[in-house]
């Protein structure tokens, strides 16, 4: 049962476990959860056919009361999935006990309940019922980014070696990453993380689920009543000084042969994933600039009429990996990142986010992220595309600046 209730202006992270925090936030709206009624866990190169799968058949042996009718209302499950297909992370979806959400002013709660034949019962309502009573969010755990499996060294090696490879005609594009480590008391508030990337980066999906958090600007797919969107980024410059510099590096991007052919790539690889389950799709026909307070972005904005029942994971299934996150052909560049990155990427560039009983949902991709363990260990990712003439100096620097939200967070 999903039910209406005065939220207010108290941040939503106030419902959220300190420790186990569920959230999926934009700009103060969206939803958290609180428990954990059930877990369904999948893995291999079938992860998101199977929990799409699941997810239909829990969906449909499910009953749901819902007076509130907007997204993330009703059954929600959030997920999280593992990047590779032979990766040792598996890939989660987690039905919690409790949701509570806002949109545009409104507010509401679910409780949702195990039914008999197997599936659940949700009830969305605009009405309290046994809401636990919020805790301030306590104080900001700090710490430092260590390097993690790479040097810095060693990263621009890599990425000199990916560059041989492409030249060498193996791929056109690859994302290199690397990992970066810290340590938290693992009773630290988590909350306090996400509070301040949502409050430092506005303009994303600030996420939180089975311990991996971050403030994504990438959205793989969002769906709500049969329309699609996405926002596909790739190509990169970091913020100038003062207004002036600032500009020029935002022309600077716009202009630059290297990154327009990095966009191109990744575009194309979510034009063609959609195609197949979409009645029309719209995108822009060049790039705009996305300002974040950390970098400049190539984006594209696409929005997809869909043509059949397809739910937001039938697509999430469709677009992994894409050119953004992978590379360009996606086989050989998943290839080469098996070869060369020295680390599992486990869920980070993985899809992260949230679905409904309709199948409607928001799925970014985890990007701007750390996974937490329950001892505390934080693990951080950030990667760059590498094309035939990269520098690797430069992609050193920027995946320094995409590390900035959690570092910063961290400060
Ligand atoms: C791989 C990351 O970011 C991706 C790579 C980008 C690029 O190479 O320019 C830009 C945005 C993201 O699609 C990351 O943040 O770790």
């Amino acid at each position: 049962m999903t039910a209406a209730v005065e939220t207010g202006a108290d941040p939503l992270l106030q419902h959220a476990s300190p420790t186990h925090p569920l959230a999926a936030l934009r700009r103060g709206d969206g939803i958290v959860g609180i428990g954990e009624l059930l877990r369904l866990e999948f893995s291999g190169p079938d992860r998101f056919a199977a929990a799409a799968a699941a997810w239909r058949e829990l969906a449909a042996a499910s009953t749901v009361e819902d007076a509130v009718h907007r997204p993330g209302t009703g059954l929600v499950a959030f997920g999280a999935f593992a990047f590779a297909d032979r990766s040792g992370a598996t890939s989660v979806l987690v039905v919690p006990e409790l949701v509570v959400g806002r949109q545009a002013g409104a507010g509401w709660v679910t409780r949702i309940t195990r039914a008999e034949e197997g599936g659940a019962a949700a009830t969305s309502a605009e009405e309290e019922q046994g809401m636990p009573a919020p805790t301030p969010v306590g104080a900001r755990p700090r710490a430092t980014l260590a390097a993690g499996s790479l040097s810095r060294e060693e990263y621009v090696q890599l990425v000199r070696d990916a560059v041989g490879r492409i030249r060498a005609g193996e791929v056109e594009k690859v994302v290199m990453a690397r990992d970066a480590v810290a340590s938290i008391p693992p009773d630290a508030d988590r909350r306090a993380l996400l509070q301040e990337l949502a409050q430092a980066y506005p303009d994303t999906l600030t996420f939180a689920v089975d311990g991996l958090m971050g403030a994504s600007p990438e959205t793989l797919v969002s769906v709500h009543a049969r329309e699609a969107s996405a926002r596909v980024l790739a190509g990169s410059m970091a913020r100038g000084a003062g207004t002036a510099e600032d500009a020029a590096a935002a022309t600077a991007l716009a202009t630059s042969a290297k990154d327009l052919d990095e966009h191109a790539f990744a575009v194309q690889s979510v034009l063609r994933a959609l195609r197949p389950h979409a009645r029309a799709v719209t995108a822009s026909e060049s790039p705009f600039t996305l300002k974040l307070p950390n970098l400049w972005h190539l984006a594209t904005d696409v929005e997809v009429e869909l043509a059949e029942d397809a739910s937001s994971l039938d697509l999430v299934a469709a677009l992994h990996p894409t050119a953004a996150v992978a590379g360009f052909p996606t086989a050989e560049a998943l290839a080469l990142i098996a070869e060369l990155e020295p680390f599992d990427r486990g869920r980070y560039a993985g899809p992260v986010g949230w679905i409904d009983q309709d199948g409607d949902g928001e799925w970014v991709i985890a990007l701007r992220c750390a996974r937490v363990d329950d001892d505390g260990t934080l693990t951080a990712y950030a990667g760059a595309g590498i094309v035939a003439d990269s520098d690797p100096e430069s992609e050193l620097a920027e995946t320094r600046m995409k590390f900035r939200p959690i570092a910063d967070a961290l400060r």
